[in-house]
């Protein structure tokens, strides 16, 4: 007798609530069901911006920077009291390795609340005192008003990562939010409904709908008339078109979308150090990150050197069940995923690809094949103009590209219609700082990847996004500025 699988409702002011219809949940390991979904329609999603702005007409509306800090603390705390489940959620949607939801997704919630706690609770804003004719002077002052209530729409692949790197700012500015979470990874955007519940948040103040995007939740949230706002990490098509939906209302929009980033490597950097963060770059997550890199450039005096490292770290991967001794990498996130992947797989060899490692469906015995596996891949032999040396594939793999001079290697990475993220490696401090000014990307790392300062500016430009979050760059998007002058 199987017991039947969970069910995750929504969360509407305070309350789970079913959906009209259910979709399921399943696990790209090895396609075994997870979870049901109650899928919201229009009318739940409405009851949610609903209950989002009775909670800024309430209590919470005129809540305290310390109050809220404080709230947010304690939402950091009630993660950390429940760590284990977060990760087992996270771990049952995506398939990751359990260190990587350990060390990477669920330890960066935490931290997401907390650096959000500290930053608003010592954040100011700027005042002037100015000259008036007649030997008076004005005082100008800005003072910070939340943005009201704000749509959350956030990806499968980092899903608590990112859904909290945007709430946590968002509630610490004193907003209300409502939550669209992947259809594919539902599970901790639900929990962490339990825990901002628990954690004392006003009814209202955290709401989540499940659901799809096109005449589905995601559809029917951005079109809602009561938001004021739209935050979205994800495809960068989805965003366009959510922005023409939120267009006719002028709605801010903080955009964090895709990616196909660059690396370029120098005769004169620390070869296995380079190799190392390459690996790292191409391969986290299964190549499942806005951040990974796709293009890698390498000067031809280290070439065969690097390609060949490159081509053993590849080879060492391990991928399998995200608790088994020595998982390194887990599936692609569904089959729909692993299609588009194998497509330009297949693309690539039409392109001239030469593939050094990979290239396939791996065969890891009968119990995992149902899961959504692929193998990590590296190609040579191909050149900028190959469609998958352009357009972002999201999975673990890379083209690698020799170069000969620095000039060279600068226009190569940035001939991309893309702009988030960039690594240059090389020992030479004034190289490394010259060329990574030169990135036209939103981040560029110098001798590693991945390194993330909270409080620095994080996002992208071209096809990669709008808007810069993080910081004193969250609070400007989560907040409308009011400017009082006062004459004397
Ligand atoms: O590290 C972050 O704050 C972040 O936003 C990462 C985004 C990755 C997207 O795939």
């Amino acid at each position: 007798m199987t017991s039947s699988p969970a069910e995750l409702q929504n969360f509407v002011a305070g309350s789970f609530v079913e959906g009209t219809a259910t979709f399921e949940n399943t696990n790209p390991v090895d396609g075994s069901l997870v979870s049901l979904i109650h899928e919201a329609d229009r009318g739940i999603v409405d009851a949610a911006v609903v209950g989002a702005r009775a909670a800024l007409n309430g209590p919470w509306g005129s809540s305290t920077v310390a109050e809220r800090a404080a709230l947010l603390r304690r939402i950091a705390d009630g993660i950390e009291s429940r760590f284990d489940e977060f990760v087992t959620a996270e771990v049952a949607d995506t398939g990751k390795p359990l260190a990587l939801a350990e060390q990477m997704d669920v330890t960066r919630a935490l931290v997401n609340f907390r650096t959000f706690a500290d930053i608003i609770s010592t954040a100011g804003t700027e005042s002037f005192l100015t000259d008036t004719a007649g030997g008076g002077t004005a005082l100008n002052y800005a003072v910070r008003k939340p943005l009201g209530v704000v749509a959350i729409i956030v990806p499968w692949n980092l899903p608590l990562l990112l859904l909290t790197w945007k709430v946590a700012p968002a509630l610490a500015c004193g907003n209300a939010v409502v939550v669209k979470p992947s259809e594919d990874t539902p599970s901790t955007a639900t929990l962490l409904a339990e825990v901002i519940r628990d954690a004392g948040a006003a009814s209202g103040v955290y709401n989540v709908v499940h659901g799809f995007g096109g005449n589905s939740a995601g559809q029917f949230l951005t079109e809602h008339p009561g938001i004021n706002g739209v935050t979205f990490t994800g495809a960068s098509a989805t965003g366009s078109t959510i922005m023409r939906t939120v267009a006719p209302r002028l709605l801010p929009v903080s955009f964090e979308l895709g990616g196909k980033n660059a690396a370029l490597v120098f005769d004169d950097c620390d070869v296995e150090r380079a190799v190392e963060g390459l690996t790292r770059s191409v391969f986290t997550n299964t190549g499942q990150v806005c951040l990974c890199t796709e293009r890698v450039y390498i000067q031809r005096g280290v070439y065969k050197e690097v390609v060949a490292g490159l081509v053993e770290k590849a080879k060492g991967l391990r991928l399998g069940r995200p608790g088994a001794e020595g998982t390194t990498t887990g599936p692609l996130i569904s089959d729909k995923h692993r299609v588009k992947v194998q497509g330009a797989f297949a693309t690539a060899l039409t392109e001239g690809a030469e593939v050094l490692v990979g290239g396939g469906v791996p065969d890891l015995g009968a119990d995992l094949a149902g899961g959504s596996w692929i193998e990590p891949t590296l190609w040579a032999g191909l050149d900028n103009s190959a469609s998958v040396m352009r357009d972002e594939i999201f999975g673990p793999v890379a083209g690698l590209v020799p170069f000969d001079t620095e000039e060279e290697g600068i226009h190569l990475a940035n001939d991309t219609d893309y702009g988030l993220a960039a690594s240059v490696w090389s020992s030479n401090i004034d190289r490394a700082h010259r060329v990574a000014r030169r990135m036209e990307v939103g981040i560029s790392w110098v001798n590693t990847w991945y390194l993330r300062d909270l409080r620095s500016p994080f996002g992208g430009s071209g096809l990669s996004g709008i808007g810069r979050e993080g910081g004193q760059h969250s609070l400007n998007f989560y907040t409308e500025l009011t400017n009082v002058c006062v004459a004397s």
